[in-house]
């Protein structure tokens, strides 16, 4: 569907990358002047420290170099954290001491343009010419060397930045603070989003293109889905994308800022979920199989899953005194769940990239190698070495030895007793060597030749560690003894019991636990060296893991039947609650037909259904031979978890995989709360906040047709309190909202509407969804819903109570949503020149006479009371349809003057982006709304609301640690 200039006007600016840009203005040096202005200060700020407590970090040399105050406190150092990874030699001996170095430096600050084409380029040059290009170069903060900002060489178009100081710092220097100031503004604005560089990096592997349909198993706080959509809407300007992002996470507060996130990208083409990704629901169509009509499969799933987040420890230093080799082994199980039921959803020819910010090869490469494994021939590990080649990585590792209970093993069949449930073999770099084959030397023999060759206690790393000294003490030196206070259980000596953490040599409790030699490690034999690492010290980043696959056919051929019985007795033997059974097809080709499930009428006048299985229910189903009281469609589902839960996973499937079976979820309400000041109809805020109950309101839905994709709130069963996705049909509001705004017929309100209430008539918000998610909403509805949709499409609309009766229409167009209308809008909507256009931003309350330009003053005396949209004229003699201004924003025409209906940060930033002069404080407040009729003072959230949300984000994305531990499977 067209959607004219809105990729060129963008709608004030704000709302982030995509959707069209204010374009045009600039460069004619008013704005930068503004600005400028404020450096002026007569006197050389740039080597000007504040003397403020803020600006001292105490005596340089108390602490690692770029370490700032903030950190005081935190241990940063983790002896097991560096015996665990020397192991495993992730980094080269000769590097090691650079390594550990640049990981206890913070972070620099860098940040990405969202965006892309002319409207992101702007910001870029804005940015450039009026705070870089003035930096002299002999600023200093801290005593050290201000660099000067610099693009991220990898980064496509230079529109990711990396600036030497950590935000801390940018506070400390008055010129900082400015450019500081207008990365805050921007930020709000969602026109910047501040991102870690190594994080930019995954989705860039993806190619994703417009047609494509995209998932993010694991998408909050979503700054990889911002980039996801950005690139989404990369394709013509004037369309709507044909494909879309469905942005999932299970949990209920991070699927809000995910929200917040995506809501700044004003997309109709986004969908928000909340699921556990090894459950996402795969959707059938019946009888309508055929090359491209696949259900819900996926061109492109991004697989970020959760990780123990040791590569983030520069802006997480509280990891340092929580790391435990526990985390990443914990975690294993549940990211190769993660990342089998995304290729599982693969479309044939599509593209997985699984990533981590963790440095762990049992997080990663061992992941990666179970994926190849099961999928043998179908998939392939992309060699990606040539795509971004600025970026340096290292290839992924080939051969690594898993650690647990003090314990190294470089294969599963030397695994004790105690570690069993503990690790799976999936974890190895060869899973199904038989036992045997790579048996632990004798420690006796291995210390006799160390001591023969001079070597002895101090080899703690390279092999034996004190073993003169257990020796002496007479503990136990092949399992078969015990130390005298140490317990013995299956051949272990363990100091504490319970320790996790690496500790070979830990320097405590000399001689009182069992030394081993530790094996040499094995080697994979898969071509995991096309995965990568990057690390920190590399480029001053922090570290990360990609892997890029390609799905190449669905799966068909079984498991070896012996392996699968071999684990399935180890399943139960430890007491999981399923097992896998012997793969199927469930991935069916494209060409081949599938079935749909029948929704079927519940009780309540909600529609239940028997969800689509998902693998890890059928898992449980097919072990259980009494099914074990799940449902099942029998659509089927790809066998990929379970030939890895087959290979060795263990086949025990935690609490949360019934989930998709049909869990009651935690109530949510699924809009984002209505701004203060507004008032909520009863009914309808009832049906957000009780979750059911509001059913058509008596007679005001009468006139409406037969529903679409109609989902009532559920008052129990598996969605109960979420709000239920419907196409708005009421008569009444789409005739009252074709003819006040005089939308031209082929603008696809008519079926792209989607309300989140039951009661039609009296809506709050009105949202526009791409013609393609539509169809999933469909379907999803024809199967019985169950997607757990938290958020989906772009605001369009939002109601409004006004006291004036003379308002014939209820629905004013919200900021996010205006760019999908404009180019359809006949009426209310009026065309200032760039001179009253600016006036009125500046001011953002007019009386209707106030304008220089008779024929608008004539035009606003003729609107309606209620919303007009005022779009800025071209200059003469340029060429441009009026359906594709240069900017244009929604406003509320009173009775006798006209108000901006967007915040202040968000006018600053269109006056930023048209070149118009302001001051740094921007536009002056609104006129007294109560000398008009408008009900609401402030009808959008203003800066304090936005930056409680973003200090959110922030934290969310600074702790993927605690989110790695909550999720911690042991
Ligand atoms: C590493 S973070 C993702 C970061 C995100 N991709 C971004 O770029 O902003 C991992 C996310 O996975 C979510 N998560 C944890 N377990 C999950 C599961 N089983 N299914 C889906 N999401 C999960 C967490 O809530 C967390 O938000």
């Amino acid at each position: 569907m067209a959607r004219g200039g809105g990729r060129k006007w963008r709608n004030g600016s704000s709302r982030g990358g995509h959707g069209g840009a204010t374009g045009g203005g600039g460069g004619d040096g008013k704005r930068g002047r503004a600005f400028r202005r404020d450096f002026g200060k007569g006197e050389n700020v740039w080597k000007r420290p504040r003397t403020d407590a803020a600006a001292t970090d105490g005596p340089e040399g108390e602490k690692p170099q770029g370490e700032n105050k903030s950190w005081a406190g935190f241990q940063l150092d983790s002896p097991a954290f560096e015996e665990y990874y020397k192991r495993q030699h992730i980094i080269a001996d000769d590097e090691w001491d650079s390594f550990m170095a640049t990981l206890k430096k913070t972070l620099p600050t860098t940040f990405r343009i969202n965006g892309h084409g002319d409207f992101a380029h702007q910001i870029r040059e804005q940015m450039q010419k009026d705070f870089f290009d003035f930096l002299p170069e002999d600023v200093e903060v801290d005593g050290e060397k201000f660099e000067a900002p610099r693009p991220l060489p990898w980064y496509p178009d230079n529109l990711a930045w990396h600036m030497s100081v950590s935000r801390n710092q940018l506070r400390k220097l008055d010129i900082l603070e400015n450019i500081h100031e207008f990365l805050k503004r921007e930020n709000d604005a969602g026109n910047i989003t501040r991102q870690e560089a190594v994080s930019m990096v995954p989705p860039l592997f993806l190619d994703v293109q417009p047609h494509h349909r995209v998932l993010d198993m694991c998408a909050a706080p979503g700054s990889k889905t911002a980039q996801l959509l950005e690139m989404l809407h990369a394709g013509d300007a004037s369309a709507t994308p044909q494909g879309f992002v469905v942005a999932n996470d299970n949990d209920v507060q991070r699927c809000h800022l995910l929200i917040h996130q995506t809501k700044r990208m004003s997309s109709p083409s986004i969908m928000v979920t909340n699921h556990d990704a090894q459950n996402f629901p795969l959707l059938r169509r019946r009888g309508r199989g055929g090359a491209g009509d696949d259900g819900l499969m996926f061109d492109r799933i991004l697989c970020d899953v959760p990780c123990s987040g040791d590569g983030t420890l520069r802006k997480a230093p509280d990891i340092w005194r929580k790391w435990t080799v526990g985390s990443g082994n914990g975690l294993h199980r549940l990211q190769l769940q993660i990342a089998l039921r995304g290729l599982a959803l693969l479309r044939v020819g599509g593209i997985l990239v699984y990533s981590t910010c963790s440095l762990n090869p049992i997080e990663d490469e061992a992941v990666v190698a179970q994926l190849l494994r099961v999928y043998g021939d179908s998939l392939e590990l992309l060699d990606v070495s040539a795509q971004l080649p600025e970026l340096k990585r290292r290839p992924g590792l080939t051969k690594w030895l898993v650690l647990d209970k003090k314990r190294w093993y470089s294969n599963y069949s030397q695994v004790l007793p105690i570690s069993a449930s503990r690790l799976t073999p999936t974890m190895f770099p060869n899973p199904n060597a038989p036992a045997g084959t790579s048996a632990e030397p004798h420690v006796a023999d291995e210390v006799a030749a160390k001591v023969a060759e001079g070597d002895g206690e101090g080899a703690s790393l390279e092999g034996i560690s004190r073993e003169a000294e257990t020796i002496e003490e007479g503990v136990a030196i092949d399992g078969a003894e015990a130390d005298k206070e140490g317990q013995v259980e299956g051949g272990v000596v363990d100091e504490g019991g319970e320790g996790e953490n690496a500790g070979v040599d830990s320097g405590k409790g000399k001689g009182r636990w069992r030394e081993q030699v530790v094996p040499e490690a094995e080697e994979c034999g898969l071509p995991l060296h096309r995965s990568m690492r990057v690390v920190p010290h590399d480029q001053d980043t922090g570290g990360f893991f990609v892997a890029v696959f390609r799905k190449l056919k669905h799966l068909e051929e079984p498991v070896d039947d012996g392996e699968r019985k071999r684990n399935r007795g180890r399943g139960r033997g430890r007491g999981g609650r399923g097992q896998a059974d012997g793969p199927r097809d469930q991935d069916a080709p494209e060409d081949q037909p599938v079935e749909e499930t029948e929704p079927v009428e519940a009780e309540n006048g909600g529609t239940e259904t028997e969800a689509p299985e998902t693998e890890a229910a059928t898992a449980i189903r097919e072990e259980d031979d009494a099914g074990d009281g799940l449902a099942t469609d029998g659509t089927g589902v790809e066998e990929g978890l379970e030939q890895g839960l087959e290979q060795g996973l263990g086949a025990e499937v935690d609490g949360s995989a019934v989930e998709a079976g049909g869990p009651e979820a935690e109530p949510l309400e699924m809009e984002d709360a209505p701004p203060a000041t507004e008032e909520v109809p009863r009914g309808e805020e009832l049906a957000a906040e009780e979750g059911g109950g509001a059913g058509p309101s008596g007679g005001q839905n009468q006139g409406s047709g037969p529903r679409h994709g109609v989902r009532r709130i559920q008052q129990q069963g598996r969605w109960r309190g979420v709000d239920p996705v419907l196409e708005l049909d009421n008569k009444e509001v789409l005739d009252s909202l074709g003819s006040y705004y005089g939308f031209k017929e082929e603008f696809a309100y008519q079926t792209q509407l989607i309300t989140r209430s039951d009661d039609m008539a009296t809506c709050k918000r009105i949202y526009y969804v791409s013609k393609s998610l539509l169809d999933i909403l469909r379907l999803n509805n024809a199967n019985g819903n169950p997607i757990k949709i938290t958020s989906v499409g772009t605001k369009m609309f939002e109601r409004q109570t006004v006291k004036d009766a003379s308002v014939s229409c209820a629905y004013r167009i919200v900021l996010e949503g205006l760019p999908f209308a404009l180019p359809y809008i006949t009426r209310q909507i009026v065309y200032p020149d760039a001179e009253d256009f600016h006036m009125f931003l500046s001011k953002r309350s007019v009386p209707l006479t106030g304008f220089k330009d008779p024929e608008l003053v004539q035009a606003l005396q003729q609107a309606q009371s209620g919303c007009v949209i005022m779009a800025m004229r071209r200059a003469a003699g340029e060429n441009t349809p009026r359906d594709a201004p240069p900017a244009a924003v929604a406003c509320w025409r009173g009775a006798n003057s006209i108000n901006v209906l967007v915040t202040k940060a968000d006018v600053l930033c269109m006056l930023d982006r048209l070149g118009f002069s302001h001051t740094s404080e921007g536009p002056s407040d609104a006129a007294d709304p109560a000398a008009d009729t408008i009900a609401t003072t402030e009808p959008v959230e203003e800066a304090p609301a936005v930056a409680v949300e973003e200090e959110a984000l922030e934290r969310a994305e600074a702790a993927p640690s605690d989110v790695a531990v909550a999720g911690m499977a042991v």
